[in-house]
């Protein structure tokens, strides 16, 4: 795959704080950072951490070229020489821990954890935050899509309305690995090795005279992979009989119609009475596939209406989260390097919610044995040894809220992925993230996973982690 230089996609901010340190003698000083987000997309009780890959990408590629210096030296902040030279040197040298992508993630956990000099920490924050942000809202989306209709085909079709190539690639790779099962963009399938599919458009049937011999032709071209449109001028007297005396032909010579596709219309009245159609005719192999502006509160719909479609074509509201085209995703300064120790940083906020969690922490899942179901996500400090046996948890906001798991195995969700520069994780293939999510899925309780007002999964805080934080907040707002 190719990996273009990227290095200046970052905020000016982010050069301006790194020049800033460079006069100040600072920048060396090493920080932690993570990146998390405060609030679940589309009204979803989770999120599908995706992203991880382009940041690998990115981490493993950051060089200033003498062009990117070169702009740099145009601008109107007159960096000194001696930082511009810094940036010739420059390469990441931090640590990286981070969830799996396919993880089911939850908001305030720590998602990506960065130990770096504080002038590397601050050039990464842009482009970090920009592919999680991105990809793991398209995998969120697309999780919401399958579990709509969990035995059905899922298509992505979005990149003709993505916004710009890079979100069309990795946005279908983000649906494959939560739930859809190919993608119509070839660049994706040949980067990623995801299944591509595809049918044909309105204007194959337009460039010929009629209908009937545009399915011909289609048909002759690709006997055993032709799937037809048939709403192109009237779905019902001519689309489905159309495409049916083609199925009977390519019958006749051992051959299927594979399916024929919906895509205006209402879609279940006509599914059901194509489905109808083709059974009558001996085509019972031959599958529906619908399409048309769908999302997860559509294709429900129609399920509930009996729609006979098995096969999913999805564009639009995938590929661009139409309900919520942007996940809020942060990431903040949470230790910083102080006589050789970490000290933990708070950031405050009349908003409980968005006051940090400081410290050089990770976190666990906390999985019931006896059940097998995770109970809650557990953020402790990274030198912090997890109670042997009963552990106890309790709410960070509403600490009267607690229980104890009995028989409990911790799983930490922040694996290492680079430690000093060097990368020290094998990039799972994509099949292996999207099983990966499967196994996570069947992790947790329903009514955490359920599309319309889940309830609320716990993300809970040690009591080392809690304390630090309240000590820190008390000190700030003295
Ligand atoms: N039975 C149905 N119940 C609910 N929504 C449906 C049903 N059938 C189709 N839809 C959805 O309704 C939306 C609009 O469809 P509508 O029929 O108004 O336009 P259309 O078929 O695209 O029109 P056109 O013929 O101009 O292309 C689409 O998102 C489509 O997927
Ligand atoms: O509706 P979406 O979920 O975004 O899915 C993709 C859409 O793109 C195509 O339409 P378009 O009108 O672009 O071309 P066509 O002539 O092939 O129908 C296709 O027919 C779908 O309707
Ligand atoms: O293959 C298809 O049917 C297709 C692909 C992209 C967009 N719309 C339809």
């Amino acid at each position: 795959m190719r990996h273009e230089d990227l290095t200046l996609h970052t905020d000016k901010y982010q050069i301006n704080m790194m020049y800033a340190h460079w006069k100040n003698g600072t920048q060396n000083k090493k920080c932690v950072c993570e990146a998390f987000y405060r609030k679940n997309p589309f009204g979803n009780g989770y999120a599908v951490f995706a992203g991880l890959e382009r940041i690998v990408y990115y981490l493993q590629n950051l060089r200033f070229t003498e062009e990117d210096i070169n702009y740099l030296k145009e601008q109107e902040e007159q960096y000194e020489e001696g930082f511009l030279q810094e940036l010739r040197e420059f390469r990441f040298t931090g640590s990286l821990a981070s969830v799996q992508e396919g993880s089911i993630v939850f908001p305030r956990e720590p998602l990506l954890r960065i130990e770096a000099r504080i002038f590397e920490a601050h050039l990464i924050e842009t482009a970090l935050l920009n592919f999680m942000n991105y990809q793991t809202l398209i995998a969120t989306k697309a999780a919401r899509i399958k579990q709509v209709a969990p035995e059905d085909y899922f298509m992505e079709f979005g990149s003709r309305r993505a916004q710009e190539a890079d979100a069309a690639i990795w946005g279908a790779r983000a649906a494959y690995i939560a739930g859809f099962e190919a993608t119509s963009n070839l660049l994706a399938g040949k980067y990623f090795g995801i299944p591509t599919k595809g049918t044909h458009a309105h204007s194959w049937v337009q460039s010929f005279e009629t209908e009937e011999e545009s399915f011909r032709k289609f048909a002759e071209a690709l006997p055993d992979q032709s799937t037809l449109l048939v709403d192109t001028y009237d779905t019902m007297k001519s689309g489905i009989p159309n495409a049916i005396k083609i199925g009977l032909e390519l019958k006749e010579k051992g051959k299927t119609l594979k399916g024929i596709r919906l895509d205006s219309g209402d879609l279940a009245y006509l599914s059901i009475q194509a489905r109808r159609m083709l059974d009558e005719a001996g085509l019972t192999d031959t599958v529906i596939v619908g399409s048309n502006d769908l999302d997860e509160e559509v294709i429900s719909e129609l399920k509930s209406q009996g729609a006979t479609i098995t096969s999913w074509g999805v564009g639009t509201q995938l590929i661009t989260a139409a309900d919520q085209p942007a996940l809020g995703g942060v990431y903040k300064l949470v230790a910083r390097e102080s006589n050789g120790e970490y000290v933990p940083t708070i950031k405050v906020s009349g908003n409980v919610e968005k006051v940090t969690n400081p410290g050089f922490k990770t976190v666990y899942r906390i999985v019931n044995e006896d059940t097998g179901k995770a109970e809650a996500d557990y953020i402790a400090m990274v030198d912090e040894a997890l109670p042997e046996k009963d552990i106890y948890l309790f709410d960070p906001v509403e600490t009267y809220k607690s229980k104890t798991i009995h028989n409990y195995r911790a799983e930490e969700l922040l694996k290492p992925v680079f430690n000093e520069g060097e990368l020290v994780y094998d990039l799972p293939q994509v099949d292996e993230i999207k099983s990966h999510f499967r196994s996570q899925i069947k992790m947790f309780w329903p009514q955490h996973m359920r599309k319309l007002n889940p309830q609320t999964y716990h993300v809970d805080l040690s009591e080392k982690a809690w304390t630090t934080k309240m000590e820190l907040l008390k000190e700030a707002t003295k």
